[in-house]
């Protein structure tokens, strides 16, 4: 199985920067520069793509329950919008940070690209600990920084969605604050919403499906069936959780997941169902789970399994931890996981790695989905969601495979290589830089 590919030299179109491993931004930008030689990218394409199309930075203020106003720092970052509107979650968090948030929305725009959605990418975060906060101050950064952002999003602009820390509720409030100010109810200007506010069966366990989907795919083309197959998880939110309990009903062993609290193992199996029960219960957290090994969250990525699923956050898999990885297949469900000299050592090791833009768009392909179906307001059945979102993702995961044959390269780089492809064509057919 031809999964060992060439080093590339990341310096053709720019003077390497200094190496900044806390710029998930430069991160992706690595991947993109091998994708770029290898397309023999026109260079004001280049310039132009790697460039965020606009950056919006706003002051959120917020009367806290306390009575005192606290100002948080929001963003919303379109990459990139030739192929269509910008399409892009939203992340919560105390550290998300600028260059974060250009990263995970550049990722969108490949990753659009790579399952053949109709959309450009987007990013946005708010530095806030929703963990520290009620509901009611949460309601009240969630409609200001949507007022704030009301020229920004529109169904025909750019439609936000959940990521770390957002959810339904968060979606909700999105739409009814858009609306209010639309003097209409627009509920395509967002997806991930509430079925009862015009959301899509499937779209919570999407992500975690099309994980499994590529994970089952992956399986058959390396002939290891999921009976014999262990899995570890990183991360036990909307991706982990259900990822995890995906591949256990498709016969698969997990034996071992995690929360920001730590790893949990159990060579003989977990119950996942157990486990979201558990945590439901537990205020959100797998701590004091008994039923299973405390490890540390490097144990669980080089623990004795054969798929690995990071499904957390960023820059989890550096090249230490690389070089001990004991799984055959990493499935990446978070956005960018792995980092750079990590995915060389990987390759070097054997390791197949299906990168983000492929392994965890489930989502926003259930997200345009939703999107269809707000827009033409007639409603699919889950049936149809999930047959449309395996048929897409599996398209997907062979064309990507294909191109990593054609190339020689890893199925990260097919990856970029086909989405760098196919936004730089239209570029080219609508003439930009004609
Ligand atoms: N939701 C979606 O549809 C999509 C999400 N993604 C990506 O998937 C990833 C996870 O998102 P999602 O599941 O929505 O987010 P959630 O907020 O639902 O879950 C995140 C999970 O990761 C855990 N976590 C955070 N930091 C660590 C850490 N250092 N070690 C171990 N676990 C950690 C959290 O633990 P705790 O709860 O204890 O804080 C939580 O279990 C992100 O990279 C996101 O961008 C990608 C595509 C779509
Ligand atoms: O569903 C969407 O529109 C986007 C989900 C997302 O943020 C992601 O894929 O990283």
């Amino acid at each position: 199985m031809p999964f060992k590919f060439d080093v590339y030299d990341r310096s053709v179109y720019r003077e390497p920067a200094p190496i900044d491993r806390d710029n998930p931004f430069q991160a992706m930008m690595e991947r993109f520069d091998i994708a770029a030689e290898i397309l023999e990218l026109n260079p004001g394409f280049y310039e132009y793509l790697y460039r965020p199309a606009r950056v919006h930075i706003t002051s959120i203020p917020v009367v806290m329950d306390s009575g005192q106003i606290k100002v948080f720092e929001g963003y919303r970052v379109i990459h990139n919008d030739v192929l269509g509107p910008s399409k892009g979650g939203i992340r919560y968090a105390p550290d998300v940070n600028l260059n974060e948030v250009k990263a995970l929305a550049a990722w969108m725009t490949w990753k659009c690209a790579v399952v053949d959605v109709p959309f450009g990418g987007a990013k946005g975060g708010v530095v806030c600990d929703p963990s520290d906060m009620s509901p009611g101050e949460l309601e009240r950064l969630t409609r200001r920084y949507t007022a704030n952002m009301i020229d920004v999003f529109g169904p025909d602009r750019d439609i936000p969605a959940p990521d770390m820390n957002t959810n339904e509720q968060i979606m909700a409030w999105i739409l009814d604050t858009y609306s209010m100010h639309a003097r209409r109810t627009e509920n395509a200007v967002v997806t991930g919403k509430p079925i009862g506010l015009g959301g899509s069966q499937g779209r919570v366990e999407a992500t975690g499906r099309g994980v499994m989907t590529v994970s089952l795919a992956a399986m058959e083309q390396e002939n290891i069936a999921p009976a014999n197959t262990t899995v570890a998880v990183q991360g036990f939110g909307n991706v982990g959780s259900i990822a995890a309990q995906l591949l256990q009903e498709q016969g698969c062993t997990v034996v071992a997941v995690s929360d920001v609290t730590g790893g949990y193992y159990n060579a003989s199996g977990l119950d996942i169902a157990e486990m979201r029960e558990f945590v439901k219960a537990n205020g959100g957290t797998l701590d004091g789970y008994a039923k299973a090994d405390k490890i540390s969250n490097e144990e669980l990525l080089t623990c004795n399994c054969d798929i690995l699923v990071p499904a957390a956050k960023e820059d989890q898999i550096d090249a230490d931890i690389a070089e001990n990885i004991k799984a055959k297949i990493i499935v990446e469900g978070a956005n960018g996981p792995t980092m750079p000299e990590a995915d060389d050592i990987l390759n070097e090791n054997g390791v197949i790695v299906i990168p983000d833009i492929l392994a965890n768009a489930g989502g926003v392909t259930v997200s345009y989905f939703e999107w269809v179906q707000d827009r033409q307001g007639y409603f699919w059945t889950r049936e149809d969601v999930e047959e449309r979102l395996e048929q897409m993702m599996t398209t997907a995961f062979n064309r990507v495979y294909e191109t990593s044959q054609e190339h020689g390269v890893s199925l990260r780089i097919a990856a970029y290589v086909m989405a760098v492809g196919k936004v730089s064509e239209a570029l080219r057919l609508r003439g930009i830089y004609a």
